[in-house]
């Protein structure tokens, strides 16, 4: 099967980065810091980006990487840098031969520092690319909420592999999707998925191990005859999305269901799964630009598990233009059938606001 090596590659190195993460998510001192932007950073998104591009690098060595984080502030602050070695050094798969096909561990702490900064390509349409986003949700993980360890190749700009680990999501797909799922996570007993899609192959999920991988099990969208009974995830934070248009979106669809708010990726992979139907993320602002990494893996699974995404004007994502997706305003994200009654309602509601 095409891209098999590469699948395998992001499954191994998204499992051995969520042992770190998991690791950090239980202990009381996460190390974050505040990024020009404004948005946090922790101890746990540089180790995980550290561990998944020396992996990367180890399988590919010519492949290019987008990934959100860098080592500036590791570098001006050797104690943060020290306690990342540590938690980078802890993080390893307990089956050795999968340990193995990741590269290993890395070998010195400037070599975690050269991995990190190895996420500054600027993007583009051309070859192989590696979008990664090493904690998707910070907010989230820093709340006890979901987040979500995401990387996904693209081949020519077109997202093409994505694999998403969501330690705080429960591995029984059937589980009911409510609003306690979204923001009252944990990551004990009977949670931990991880998530694959390769284009063309269909969608899976499997949990998430310390250790080899399970064997994976095919998912698909539930079939959502009446757009009507649809239940819809969102952010969390309102600043990422207009829970205002999405309500009146939601209403204009005659969907009653609450919606389903939850951090990070999470949501794509609940919708790939049949838990929740659509994702709506409608732009609050009208100069922020959606970043690669936090959708390139969540389209991939979508599309494979029967469903369509787009911008809020159903317009096609353009993931090779760079690090952004600066030609594209917001994310609908639904199952084939419904996703052009979705656009029509987006539409109404976005035109109805237009100054
Ligand atoms: N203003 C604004 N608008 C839209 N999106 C923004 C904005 N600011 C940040 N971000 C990005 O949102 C990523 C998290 O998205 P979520 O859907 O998980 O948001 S939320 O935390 O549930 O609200 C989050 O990803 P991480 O930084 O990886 O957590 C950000 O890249
Ligand atoms: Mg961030
Ligand atoms: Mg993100
Ligand atoms: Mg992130």
């Amino acid at each position: 099967m095409a891209y098999e090596k590469e699948l395998e590659l992001a499954l191994l190195a998204v499992q051995r980065a969520a042992i770190l993460t998991k690791s950090v998510y239980s202990s009381h001192s996460k190390g974050t810091l505040t990024k020009t932007d404004s948005s946090p950073v922790t101890i746990g998104d540089f180790g995980a980006q550290a561990l998944i591009i020396a992996s990367i690098k180890s399988a590919f060595p010519n492949d290019e990487v987008v990934g959100e984080e860098d080592a500036d502030d590791l570098r001006a602050n050797p104690d943060l840098k020290n306690l990342v070695w540590d938690l980078v050094q802890q993080a390893k798969l307990s089956d050795p031969a999968a340990q193995d096909k990741i590269g290993g561990p890395i070998k010195s702490a400037d070599d975690m520092l050269k991995a990190l900064d190895g996420g500054a390509s600027e993007g583009g349409n051309k070859g192989r690319i590696w979008a990664l986003d090493p904690i998707d949700g910070t907010k989230g993980f820093l709340r006890g909420g979901q987040y979500a360890v995401c990387l996904a190749l693209m081949v020519d700009g077109v997202p093409t592999v994505g694999v998403i680990g969501c330690p705080n999501l429960p591995v029984d797909d059937k589980a009911p999707l409510d609003s306690k799922i979204g923001t009252d996570a944990d990551d004990k007993e009977g949670k931990g998925v991880l998530f694959g899609a390769v284009k063309g192959q269909g969608a899976t999920s499997r949990a998430l191990t310390d250790g080899k991988l399970e064997a994976p099990k095919t998912i698909t969208m539930s079939p959502l005859p009446d757009v009507a009974q649809a239940t819809f995830c969102e952010s969390v934070e309102a600043g990422h999305s207009s829970h205002g248009d999405q309500a009146d979106i939601a209403r204009k669809l005659g969907i009653t269901k609450a919606s389903v708010r939850m951090d990070s990726q999470a949501k794509y992979c609940s919708i790939a799964r049949g838990a929740g139907d659509l994702y709506l993320r409608l732009p609050t602002s009208k100069t922020y630009q959606e970043k690669i990494w936090d959708h390139a893996a969540g389209v991939v699974l979508v599309q494979e598990a029967g469903g369509e995404v787009t911008d809020a004007y159903g317009k096609q994502l353009n993931f090779g233009i760079g690090r952004t997706l600066k030609e594209n305003k917001g994310i609908v994200a639904a199952p084939k059938a419904v996703h052009a009654k979705v656009i029509e309602v987006v539409k109404e509601v976005l035109s109805a606001k237009k100054d």
